[in-house]
């Protein structure tokens, strides 16, 4: 029976194809080549204190429609004033209500790291993303396989960018470690039944190397969670759901930065 990942992904699928379709591969690498240089989003996350990448989500899989956000580009400005360290922009255009598009427009409006956050199974996609401004892409360990991961990343180091990899359990985070992962994300939402365990960065970071960034991602509703994750050994959470659902998304991101500092 297909997981919700495999829907997303077959889906995916269709749509790199036809993108493929539009920009051919040395097309989109030339338009990589030609892109300004990525920042440094590895660096700014390991700056002290608890570092906040905050999400650009329309709706979600689990959620549904979550806002509608007509101005992507406002919203990433107000994260940038509320201190955010990078700003995550979901590109996923079927469950997720994401695009390119949304991607352009938060990468002109802000200085920080920009993250493509999108379900990444093709090499075109990491230069795609990079043509496209971003600085950092996520590696999801369970989409993957294991030599697909290492040449990705490798990819996407190559292009100057961070790569995000993430896990979900231990296995998949000693996939990461192995495949020398120095930003890794465990996201507390299974991918096959869209339920948020709480509990899953207490029990996976421990696996983690010292040297690694730690990302806490999914199901962060608050300032107690963050500062929870920051006590849990966290040094960035990762938050759509409550930034986007929120009235004032600047003081969001401040309160969730400012808690994750008191631990
Ligand atoms: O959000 C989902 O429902 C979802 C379902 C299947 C695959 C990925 C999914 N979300 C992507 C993310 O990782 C989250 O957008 C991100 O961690 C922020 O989560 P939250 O703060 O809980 O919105």
């Amino acid at each position: 029976m297909p997981t919700v990942l495999d829907d997303i992904v077959a889906g995916v699928r269709e749509d790199l194809a036809a993108a493929q379709a539009v920009v051919p591969r040395t097309r989109i690498e030339e338009l990589a080549a030609d892109a300004a240089p990525a920042l440094d989003a590895e660096a700014a996350l390991r700056r002290p204190g608890l570092s906040l990448i905050a999400e650009v989500k329309r709706s979600s899989p689990s959620k549904g429609a979550l806002a509608a956000i007509a101005d992507p580009a406002a919203l990433a400005a107000d994260y940038e004033a509320g201190g955010a360290t990078a700003v995550s922009v979901l590109t996923e255009r079927r469950r997720f209500n994401g695009s390119l598009d949304d991607l352009d427009a938060v990468r002109k409006a802000v200085r920080i790291p920009v993250l493509r956050k999108d379900f990444m199974v093709e090499d075109y996609q990491l230069f795609e993303a990079r043509a496209h401004g971003a600085d950092l892409i996520l590696l999801i360990v369970a989409a993957l396989a294991q030599t697909d991961l290492v040449r990705m990343q490798d990819i996407a180091h190559d292009l100057g960018m961070t790569a995000l990899v993430e896990v979900h359990d231990e296995d998949e985070t000693r996939r990461a470690v192995e495949a020398g992962a120095t930003v890794i994300g465990v996201n507390a939402r299974n991918l096959k039944t869209l339920a948020v365990d709480p509990d899953t960065f207490a029990r996976v970071a421990p696996l983690i190397p010292d040297s690694c960034v730690k990302v806490a991602e999914s199901g962060v509703g608050g300032p107690a969670d963050a500062a929870r994750f920051a006590s849990e050994g966290a040094d960035a959470v990762l938050v759509g759901e409550a930034l986007v659902r929120g009235s004032d998304p600047r003081r969001a991101a401040y309160e969730l930065i400012a808690a994750g500092a008191t631990t």
